[in-house]
């Protein structure tokens, strides 16, 4: 049976959802891994069975004044339920943000995705890149992880630009690079759990 990595998200206006699409490449690529990705938006029963059933759920939420935006926030607040129960608890967790801003305050909003996971008693996976764009001599604007970040992905979107043309490659790359370093942790949680449980 495939292993399921979620990707949890919310986009006002199609910039987050495009990140969103690179992290579910990502982890598909790996073998024996499904992405699943489910907009936040519908809080349905078809959305709550599908993160029970993950190994890992990916957050992802666009930075709206400095933070998640209120929708994702509205999904937050509704896993409380599972949260009273700890129905997550030791699956693994990822997120990543898109902004306008180069820096937009995109940290604050990985921070506090990673403190919602803690509090769900998740395992966070951590970006597993070094900053791109580092050196004059040997980096440049379209590194891997341009942004440098380190707690997940980052991606930036300028105001002006639509969802076809922003988040630029580098960013959407750096997305694909969570998806998969997700996915193959979760293969290595799946075979622990069953050595475990043998
Ligand atoms: C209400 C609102 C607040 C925003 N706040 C920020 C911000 O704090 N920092 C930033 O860099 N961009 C900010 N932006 C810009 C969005 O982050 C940017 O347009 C992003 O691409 C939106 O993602 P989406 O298309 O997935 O909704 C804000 C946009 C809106 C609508």
């Amino acid at each position: 049976m495939s292993i399921s990595v979620v990707i949890a998200y919310h986009s006002g206006y199609g910039h987050t959802a495009r990140q969103a699409q690179a992290v579910a490449s990502g982890a598909e690529s790996v073998p024996g891994v499904h992405a699943d990705l489910r907009n936040v938006a519908v809080l349905d029963e078809p959305l709550w069975q599908a993160l029970a059933d993950a190994e890992a759920i990916i957050f992802g939420t666009p930075t709206y004044m400095g933070s998640q935006s209120a929708v994702f926030q509205a999904f937050a607040e509704a896993s409380g339920q599972v949260w009273a129960r700890q129905g997550w608890r030791d699956k693994l967790a990822a997120g990543f943000t898109t902004s306008a801003g180069v820096n937009g305050d995109k940290l604050n909003t990985l921070s506090s995705l990673t403190v919602f996971s803690a509090q769900h008693g998740m395992h966070w996976v951590s970006l597993g890149l070094p900053p791109g764009w580092l050196y004059s001599t040997t980096g440049e604007v379209d590194d891997l992880n341009r942004l440098g970040g380190f707690l997940g992905a980052m991606a930036q979107a300028p105001s002006d630009a639509g969802p076809d043309d922003a988040p630029p490659t580098a960013d959407l790359r750096t997305a694909e690079h969570l998806g998969r370093r997700v996915a193959q942790v979760a293969v290595q949680m799946r075979q622990g759990r069953l050595v475990g449980a043998a």
